[in-house]
């Protein structure tokens, strides 16, 4: 069992979830862990009237019961320092909910049903909100309920672990760098050339995808009419990429046509989205030596499609030549869930990136809302500089609209061909930005 110090973030870590998911039991043994004081409210509620809720329930009624836990919860709710499980019903109670989301961390505990339904004999003596109901009522009632824990910060899904496993995994989640640590640094700005990335209306960045020499050229020429804030030049189109002799001729014109704008440079991997696969020798060759021109003010870097100690060594490279970095990362297949986008922003900025970036195919627009609530929490608790999301496709077009509620500091439009499916037209996508800003 691991043993340790109690940090000194001072939040109360608290337990939310359905009767019976474990919230007491792993509470314990997580204040245990970290050596901080825990409290489970329905404990202290039977302490206080000297009877276990399922009597209070009866003698007293449950009105009795929900006032006591509100005002019980509301005020540990603002000291600190605890480990807090909550009673499977408290979370019904509005005031509840929002004094522990905002003065609390809230994990809520989850096991699917058909796991959960095995544990009723364990619980239904003691749960008087279980007691008298057929299996399909319970069912129903822990359907309903799950509204009421949508609502954290944290999501643990507990299937077929048992409470140490849990409790060290919680553990370890409050020990990363993915727990937000109240001394973080305030969010730093990116100003590239005269772009400043980060604050008020995100960047419009549109991508060159010309496949010749003369179409780049054309596209360089094209975007001059164009209001865009930031160009990237996606590599991966150019027939001639495999070569970095021409690939630093075609740079020199698109930067003879569009400097002073900022220039992204991009070689897209066919895995990430892009049109070609080159060996991670050749990858890392290309853009140390794009670096080198000194006439792309970025370059992007596939986080995942290369291995760490490449990643480190192009960031290592790039910024001892003044070149910012995005690390990137796309998945065309599915969005992955909040925690794990968070966790894949992380550790891009972890990695050095002074542009984390993801994006994402939506299967449902549930899937767009787990995007966009990802891209809120990163930005409110763990980001310390600008980063990048995007849910792609139609699906996904609202994602790229409103950077600025949520929190992504650039948006890509298209000029003349897309670079990603759902990049809206550059014109419509300023007036959108705009409109959103004006109304912020
Ligand atoms: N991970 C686990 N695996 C198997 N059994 C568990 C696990 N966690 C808890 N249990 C068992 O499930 C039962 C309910 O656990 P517990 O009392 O901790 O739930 P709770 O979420 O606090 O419920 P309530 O909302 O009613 O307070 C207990 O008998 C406990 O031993
Ligand atoms: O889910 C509920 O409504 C309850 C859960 C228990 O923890 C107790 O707080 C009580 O039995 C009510
Ligand atoms: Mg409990």
């Amino acid at each position: 069992m691991i043993n340790q110090q109690a940090p000194s973030r001072e939040k109360n870590i608290l337990f939310i979830g359905f009767m019976g998911v474990g919230k007491t039991t792993i509470g314990k043994l997580v204040a245990n862990k970290l050596n901080r004081k825990f409290i489970d409210t329905d404990e202290e509620i039977e302490k206080e009237y000297e009877m276990p809720v399922s009597e209070i329930f009866h003698q007293l009624g449950e009105k009795t019961f929900r006032e006591k836990e509100k005002a019980l919860i509301t005020k540990l709710s603002e000291e600190g320092n605890y480990i807090l499980s909550l009673g499977g019903g408290a979370f019904l109670q509005e005031e509840i909910r929002e004094a522990c989301l905002s003065n609390c961390i809230v994990f809520y505990i989850h096991l699917p049903w058909e796991s959960w339904k095995e544990r009723i004999p364990l619980i239904i003596d003691s749960r008087p909100v279980l007691q008298g109901k057929s299996i399909n009522e319970i069912h129903e009632l822990f359907q309903k309920r799950q509204e009421i824990y949508s609502h954290y910060h944290y999501r643990v899904e507990t299937e077929s672990l048992d409470a140490e496993e849990i409790s060290d995994r919680i553990v370890a989640l409050i020990h990363s760098d993915l727990f937000p640590n109240e001394e973080k640094a305030a969010k730093r700005l990116l100003t590239v050339k005269n772009v400043v990335i980060g604050e008020d209306i995100p960047k419009i960045c549109v991508p060159i995808v010309g496949q010749t020499m003369h179409e780049i050229i054309e596209e360089a020429s094209h975007l001059k009419a164009i209001d865009f804030d930031i160009v990237e030049w996606r590599a991966d189109f150019f027939e001639d990429v495999e070569d970095i002799k021409k690939v630093k001729e075609a740079l020199t014109e698109i930067y003879a046509i569009l400097s002073p704008s900022p220039i992204i440079f991009t070689f897209r991997s066919i895995k990430e989205g892009g049109e070609k696969e080159v060996s991670s020798e050749y990858y890392a060759a290309l853009n140390k030596a794009i670096i080198e021109t000194g006439m792309a003010d970025m370059i992007d870097i596939e986080l995942y499609s290369n291995e760490e100690k490449t990643v480190q060594e192009v960031v290592q490279f790039a910024h001892a030549n003044n070149v910012f970095v995005i690390l990137s990362n796309h998945d065309f297949q599915k969005t992955p869930s909040k925690e794990e986008i968070i966790t894949r922003l992380c550790r891009a900025q972890k990695l050095g990136a002074d542009l984390p970036k993801i994006a994402v195919m939506p299967k449902s627009k549930e899937d767009v809302l787990v995007l966009l609530d990802a891209t809120l929490t990163m930005n409110e608790k763990f980001a310390d500089r600008p980063f990048i999301t995007m849910s792609m496709a139609k699906k996904g077009v609202i994602s790229r609209l409103t950077g600025e509620f949520f929190g992504s500091a650039i948006t890509f439009g298209t000029a003349k061909k897309a670079s990603a499916p759902g990049q809206v037209a550059t014109s419509e996508l300023r007036k959108i930005l705009y409109l959103l800003h004006q109304n912020r």
